[in-house]
């Protein structure tokens, strides 16, 4: 074991710029990062971040991000080989499952056949049923929702099947157990649905509606074994924060944390550092993508990385010598771009332990998300399903 303990933070969307294959994506130009700092004309300061080589990783560097002169670690860029560009895709991916085949995606909105199915479990009647922005459906259809207690489904680019539903109108137990049955109606063959989202939100009128942190994702189960199973099963501590747990359906973690938002997410981190545990502790930051990077808020987006930026000193200073901290993204979701959802980009990848022997230099643009997983189980000396390629020995200590 070169290092105890594993510490990888996923910014949830925080892309790196455009991957090889963003064109078929219809995603050319998109830049996550680039962007943000551009909009920020040089006052983007996250000076945590830079240290690690944010900007040593990037095609040119970010607008108002310093080339770290030397960079404190190892940096790189990820590339994703999964079919889509959603978080479960993304993190399976990391976690060695890539997803191969195309997940159902709905344009047009969700059949018959599942939408009167859902109808009839929950006794409501279902209302908008087409790809929409969470935000903007319930502005729009929440009033009415409040009044007849319809339910509000509605999709994405992605493979998700999204219920919003107030609080008070639909409490959230009965919204979950909504959810749980329209799980079982999308496990394939026919329609095969990555993410189902139970999306409640309260507030006494359109202007005043915000979603809650009761949001759920009822995940796919994983299609095969992932690092996480492979790890706990070695008899490694994994832990899940945020909506790792989601992700993964629960399978191959040890012990779960439920995040109310960013910084709630780095309390938990912070608690997890001071406990004494050997393996892995896998974190995603999930308001960088719901509350700016849909909304197309590059304020936003730019306040939430300067916020996580100085908390990342905290971490920072409380590494242990065998401790490893990684921080990378599952997709862009470029706010600068037009329309709404996520964007293909490349990832970043920022390495660092108080005691790794190379500093300064980069892993280079990795051929697939898997490597981070590898790399881990390579550090715990556990074997997994040989997807990805480990860079454990570039960081070693
Ligand atoms: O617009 P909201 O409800 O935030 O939904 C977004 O969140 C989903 C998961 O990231 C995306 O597929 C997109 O639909
Ligand atoms: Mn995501
Ligand atoms: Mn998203």
């Amino acid at each position: 074991m070169t290092y105890k303990r594993v510490f990888a933070i996923v910014l949830d969307s925080v892309g790196a710029g455009e991957a090889p294959d963003s064109k078929a994506f219809g995603d050319d130009g998109a830049d996550t990062l680039g962007h943000v700092g551009h909009f920020y004309e040089g006052k983007l300061a996250l000076p945590n971040l830079a240290s690690l080589g944010l900007s040593n990783l990037h095609a040119t560097p970010i607008e108002g991000i310093p080339v770290a002169e030397p960079a404190k670690g190892a940096f790189g860029r990820m590339q994703e080989i999964s079919a889509g560009k959603d978080s479960m895709d993304g993190h399976w991916e990391m976690m060695g499952l890539p997803v191969k085949q195309p997940l159902s995606t709905f344009p047009n909105g969700f059949p018959d056949s599942i939408i009167d199915k859902i109808a009839e479990f929950s006794g409501r009647k279902v209302i908008v049923n087409k790809p929409y922005s969470g935000t903007e459906v319930i502005k729009d259809y929440g009033e009415r929702q409040m009044k007849t207690g319809e339910l509000i489904v509605y999709t994405s680019g992605d493979s998700v099947l999204q219920i919003a539903a107030h609080e008070d109108v639909i409490p959230v137990k009965e919204l979950y157990r909504i959810c749980e049955y329209a799980r079982t109606l999308v496990n394939g063959p026919e329609y095969t649905v990555g993410r189902i989202i139970a999306r409640p939100y309260v507030g006494p009128d359109k202007d005043h509606f915000v979603r809650t942190a009761n949001r759920r994702d009822f995940s796919l189960e994983p299609t095969g074994k992932t690092d996480l199973d492979f790890l706990k099963e070695a008899g490694f501590d994994v832990i899940g924060i945020g909506k790792i747990n989601d992700i993964f359906s629960g399978h191959g973690i040890t012990k779960g944390y439920h995040n109310e938002s960013n910084m709630d997410g780095m309390d938990h981190v912070d608690e997890v550092m001071k406990s004494d545990f050997t393996g892995f502790c896998f974190t995603n930051l999930v308001d960088f993508d719901a509350k700016y990077g849909h909304r197309r808020n590059p304020e936003g987006f730019g306040k939430a990385l300067m916020d996580f930026d100085k908390r990342l000193g905290g971490v920072i200073a409380n590494l242990k010598d065998d401790d490893l901290l990684l921080i990378t993204a599952d997709h862009g979701n470029d706010p600068c771009f037009r329309g709404t959802d996520h964007t293909r980009e490349l990832v970043p990848l920022m390495a660092y332990s108080p005691t790794m022997k190379q500093t300064n230099f980069s892993l280079g643009q990795r051929a697939t998300y898997a490597d981070l997983g590898a790399t881990i189980l390579d550090n715990f000396n556990v074997e997994g399903n040989g997807v990805g390629t480990s860079f454990l020995t570039e960081i070693a200590n």
